[in-house]
């Protein structure tokens, strides 16, 4: 990310802006008003305003925003200028779908070395993807200079195993575990739950039926 801080709903909208703006490059356009980008990623045009302006005056009244530079620019803060290295522990059920997926939509992010005790798949490529074995897993993550992991092993492995990511120097922990693992303010966890997300949208149904808004909008 770049070296200036934006708020985190922002900073969440970034990935979306950026996915439609590769997406109108492809397609050969030049310039995006506010209001096609509100309709094509579903953020209110105010809300784009005002997050593209934490950037600085990107946008030309009657011209609207510069594809490429907007490109530009998104691709630096996002890091998409460069390759990052990711780890996954525990090649179960998602473990595999998550290999299996490996972020084709983005050039700039892939799993690089996946973990696992079961010695049925250590030592295996699994979609294009080396399987080792967990006492490998500190060597590893030093060689490839691996500073984000993915972790999808069973409840009880978890806080062991972070405990051995944040010694080795992991900063940032996507944790698809129901438990909440503890961690130092020097390293960041995301949880995902897809439990979770489905009863917010269901709240969101029974609640707001009347005013559909996605998520981003609504910071
Ligand atoms: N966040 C979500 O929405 C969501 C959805 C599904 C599952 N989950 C969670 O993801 C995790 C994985 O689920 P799954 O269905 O893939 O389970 P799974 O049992 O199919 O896979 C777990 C894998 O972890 C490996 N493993 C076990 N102990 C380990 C250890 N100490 N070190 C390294 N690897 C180890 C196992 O060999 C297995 O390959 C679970 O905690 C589950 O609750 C979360």
């Amino acid at each position: 990310m770049a070296d200036f801080k934006i708020p985190k709903a922002t900073a969440k909208r970034l990935p979306l802006y950026y996915r439609y703006l590769t997406f109108l490059h492809n397609a050969g356009k030049q310039k995006v008003s506010s209001t096609e980008l509100s309709e094509a990623v579903k953020v209110d045009s105010a809300t784009i305003r005002r997050d593209f302006s934490y950037f600085g005056a990107l946008g030309k009244r009657g011209y609207g925003y510069d594809v490429d530079s907007l490109l530009a620019f998104f691709a630096k803060t996002l890091n998409q200028d460069h390759l990052t290295n990711v780890a996954l522990i525990g090649v179960g059920n998602l473990g595999h779908a998550l290999l299996n997926y490996n972020f084709r939509q983005t050039n700039s992010v892939r799993i690089s070395a996946a973990f696992d005790v079961n010695p049925d798949l250590t030592g295996t490529i699994q979609s294009g993807v080396p399987i080792y074995p967990m006492d490998e897993l500190e060597t590893q993550i030093k060689d490839q200079q691996i500073d984000i992991v993915i972790l999808t092993v069973p409840t009880q492995a978890a806080q062991d195993i972070t405990d051995r990511l944040i010694k080795a120097n992991v900063h940032g922990i996507l944790n698809f575990t129901p438990i909440r693992i503890s961690v130092p303010d020097t390293v960041r966890v995301q949880n995902v739950d897809l439990v979770n997300e489905l009863q917010t949208l269901i709240y969101f149904i029974d609640h707001y039926s009347n005013q559909p808004k996605t998520e981003e909008a609504a910071d």
